[in-house]
């Protein structure tokens, strides 16, 4: 049951304790109440996802995750030396379900080469692609896109699940005239830019078609998929909205957690302790995580001693190791009115695919912003930026970049547009969660090392030129249709285009690696491959901060299977 008030709560003693109700956080609870004996409490800070309608409709997504919206964490970063000293503010899901219930719906698992790096990292083959495929077939339902078309052709129905919690489809509505030219261009550019069926296959390389976690034309979330109202109502699952956990150690009680102090986020004071008999989940993601880590004493014990924090445990990459993409956008005009713009910058046609999705669940509110089509690409082989670092990718058919294909603009001016927006996702770049404050309820201080290496700077400068190579093809240019760019990136030097690289790129919120996985007995690291924090009992970490590098993907669906197989990793663990 979901409660929003805790005086409603019928116990405060669990058998675990699951902290944030996010992408993971559910997925846990629900799997770990699949077996009756045991209880489960989970605590989201944020309010429930029910009747919120942005994280409702795919089309009105940024809608729920932009900033200023109640939503949304409205945290801000450091100022990105890498990125021209911008300071970016940073999106997280603050609701039932987290950044699953307001992210932008793309569905990407990332290459067989990231999953098998994670299992020699580990030393743990449990994390390899072959041993966690079955999780990707688990969390997964297929689902046909809400406007029926016929899908021969742009996906492998073979690597798909069909009877998991989320559902995942094609796109439900066509932007036909662009859509032609991105696969005419794969025609036309077959060795730099080829087509693949399925992106999801571990075999990334090319461009196809992008999936999404919609069905029926709406959002599958941790929310919608995992805390069904038939799983909502298991005697042994409560779910209490509003409860912000600060920390989870009383002073004097060390190296077994059993406890999370919690607040209600707008009233500070009105602390209450929740109690796990097994296991306190830390579920907060890549910020909540790290944050109550460092509240409880549990870090770095010269940064914890500066802020007067007392350490309960000396675990220095507690925040550490931030990796993150850094996205950057290239727009054309276009000679055509098939845009989204044709939409966005029209009342009366805004309303009207409004009205359509609200009768029959069709038209182009079916679908999010990110595009109709991504690319996976990767540097030359004989590329001289290897000679600045080594290849930070995890294998020859694994991405350094994502291009997504999208048909709309940035410029936020009027008329019609098309983007070729371009990221670096392999990349060597790191950066940091730390405290502000030993305030337990003050924003956390959020570096990403957005570009901050010189080679992540390069590889998206080349990869910007990758993008304009695609902009050449035949197809966007034998009719007059792709116009004037709206930044002339091709006219530029090499020189202008890293400064342009550097001046206008930002992040793709796809941080991870603030309590990563490491072998057991390794001297860096927050949990061992089982995900328990290392040097502690009673505590694990089930999110997207355990994964060390972050994937060639947008990263929810990594997230749904480190969630689902820690949940396995919890029932062993209590032969559950
Ligand atoms: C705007 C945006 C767009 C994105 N687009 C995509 C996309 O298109 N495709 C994709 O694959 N990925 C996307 N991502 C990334 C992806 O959604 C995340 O990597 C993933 O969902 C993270 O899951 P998580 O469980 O680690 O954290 P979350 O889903 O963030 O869950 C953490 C939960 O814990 C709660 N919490 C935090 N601190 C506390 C606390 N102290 N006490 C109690 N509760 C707390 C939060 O409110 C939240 O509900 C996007 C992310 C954002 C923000």
């Amino acid at each position: 049951k979901v409660y929003e008030d805790v005086a409603d709560l019928p116990s405060l003693h669990y058998d675990f304790v699951i902290v944030g109700g996010g992408t993971a956080g559910n997925v846990v609870a629900s799997r770990l109440t699949e077996n009756s004996s045991v209880s489960v409490l989970v605590l989201e800070a944020g309010p429930t996802n029910k009747g919120v309608l942005d994280a409702q409709v795919p089309f009105l997504s940024n809608g729920v995750s932009d900033t200023g919206t109640p939503y949304s964490w409205n945290y801000t970063t450091t100022p990105q030396t890498g990125a021209d000293g911008h300071v970016f503010d940073y999106l997280r899901g603050y609701l039932l379900g987290g950044c699953s219930s307001h992210n932008g719906l793309a569905y990407t698992r990332g290459a067989a080469e990231d999953f098998d790096r994670y299992a020699n990292l580990t030393g743990d083959q449990g994390w390899s692609w072959n041993q966690i495929f079955p999780y990707f077939l688990k969390n997964e339902q297929w689902t046909a896109p809400a406007d029926n078309h016929n899908t021969q052709g742009q996906f492998n129905p073979a690597v798909h699940g069909t009877s998991g919690p989320i559902e995942v489809s094609l796109s439900g509505f066509s932007w036909t005239e662009f859509e032609r030219r991105v696969i005419q261009t794969t025609n036309e550019f077959p060795n730099e830019f080829p087509f693949n069926l399925d992106m999801n296959s571990g075999q990334p390389l090319g461009i196809g078609w992008l999936q999404y976690t919609i069905g029926h034309g709406e959002r599958s979330s941790s929310a919608t998929g995992y805390l069904t109202p038939e799983i909502l109502r298991r005697p042994n699952l409560d779910v209490l909205l509003h409860a912000q956990v600060s920390d989870m150690v009383r002073p004097g009680l060390v190296r077994r957690i059993h406890t999370a102090h919690t607040a209600i986020r707008h009233a500070g004071t009105s602390l209450f302790i929740a109690r796990a008999s097994k296991e306190i989940i830390l579920s907060a993601g890549a910020i909540g995580t790290p944050q109550i880590l460092l509240n409880s004493g549990i870090g770095d014990h010269t940064a914890l001693a500066a802020l007067g924090i007392p350490t309960v445990l000396n675990l220095p990459s507690v925040g550490k190791n931030v990796s993150e993409h850094a996205y950057t956008g290239l727009s054309w005009a276009v000679n055509s009115n098939q845009t989204v713009e044709s939409i966005t910058q029209n009342a009366t046609r805004y309303n009207e695919a409004f009205a359509e999705w609200n009768r029959s669940h069709t038209g182009p509110f079916v679908d999010p912003s990110p595009g109709t089509h991504a690319g996976w690409l990767r540097l030359n082989a004989d590329s001289p930026l290897f000679n600045v670092h080594a290849d930070p990718s995890p294998g020859p058919d694994a991405p350094h970049f994502e291009m997504l294909l999208q048909p709309f603009g940035f410029a936020g001016t009027q008329g019609h547009f098309v983007s070729f927006t371009m990221a670096m996702v392999s990349p060597v770049s790191r950066g940091s969660v730390t405290l502000s404050s030993n305030d337990p309820f003050a924003a956390p201080v959020i570096d990403l090392g957005l570009l901050s290496s010189e080679f992540d700077a390069l590889a998206l400068t080349e990869g910007v030129k990758l993008a304009l190579k695609f902009a050449t093809a035949p197809a966007w240019n034998h009719d007059g249709y792709l116009g004037a760019p709206t930044v002339d990136l091709a006219a530029m030097s090499h020189a202008e285009l890293l400064a342009h690289v550097r001046a206008n790129s930002g992040p793709g919120y796809h941080i991870v690696g603030t309590a990563g996985m490491s072998a057991r007995g390794a001297q860096y690291g927050v949990v061992d491959p089982d995900l328990k924090v290392k040097g502690i009992a009673g505590l694990r970490v089930i999110d997207a901060s355990v994964l060390p590098i972050v994937p060639g993907a947008h990263t929810q669906a990594a997230t749904y299977v480190v969630a689902e197989r820690g949940a396995d990793l919890v029932k062993q663990t209590w032969a559950l």
